[in-house]
């Protein structure tokens, strides 16, 4: 999987999140987007994921060398992130059931396995209502990770989630993210170390005013 953004903005309404981003992400590499709170990690991924167009300049999608249309970018897509909720009237079987009728699972992975992987075999009846929020978490990740899909994105994966819970996150990075494309939007490092590249929002940030004041001042 490729992901080639050229000259990419995104502004809402006036304000410029960001812009003129010129980047290449590529399968099976790591990547961090980072940045403060409201700088625009998620703005951009949301943008990686088609699921927002650019204001400016273009985000191409490649799957074994072929061009992805925006509007198929989904199916290649696993997505964890604080938005995305689980649907909170099922139980743990039924909800893993339910996501895998439109993914498919990694191989030699089921509902069992992926239950034991999150170590939730008394749970698994359970509302995902009645769950805590680390747990949704552990879920959240769990869904994502297991499905077989080329690009893995990730929100602040390690929100609601404790030391023991950290250790968990970085076993799944390490037994399924290794063949895919995979970015994580996060500013802690513990998210993201094993990384090979980072983009930091901020340096895409008034880019062009700052050429502009450079124009101005040279008359
Ligand atoms: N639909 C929208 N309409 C207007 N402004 C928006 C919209 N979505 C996001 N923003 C603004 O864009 C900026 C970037 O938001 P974004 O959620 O991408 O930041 P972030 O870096 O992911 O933040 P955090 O680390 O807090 O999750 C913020 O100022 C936010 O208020």
């Amino acid at each position: 999987m490729q992901i080639i953004l050229e000259n990419l903005g995104r502004r809402f309404n006036r304000d410029w999140i960001f812009r003129n981003i010129n980047y290449t992400f590529s399968s099976p590499h790591s990547y961090a987007i980072l940045g403060i709170n409201g700088s625009g990690k998620s703005t951009l991924l949301q943008i990686l994921n088609g699921s927002l167009s650019p204001s400016a300049g273009s985000v191409c999608f490649f799957y074994q060398q072929k061009k992805v249309e925006v509007e198929q970018v989904y199916q290649h897509v696993s997505l964890a992130a604080p938005y995305l909720e689980l649907i909170e009237e099922f139980s743990l079987s039924e909800m893993i059931d339910f996501h895998f009728q439109f993914k498919t699972y990694l191989s030699g992975l089921d509902r069992h396995k992926i239950i034991e992987l999150l170590q939730m075999e008394s749970s698994k009846n359970k509302l995902i209502r009645y769950f805590s929020s680390g747990m949704k978490q552990r879920v959240k990740l769990a869904l994502a990770f297991c499905a077989d899909t080329p690009l893995l994105m990730l929100d602040e994966p390690t929100a609601n989630l404790d030391t023991q819970g950290i250790d968990w996150y970085l076993q799944l990075v390490e037994k399924f993210a290794a063949s895919r494309l995979t970015i994580i939007c996060s500013n802690q490092e513990h998210e993201y170390s094993f990384c090979r590249d980072q983009l930091n929002i901020l340096d895409y940030k008034k880019k062009s005013d700052t050429v502009f004041t450079t124009i101005k001042s040279a008359f």
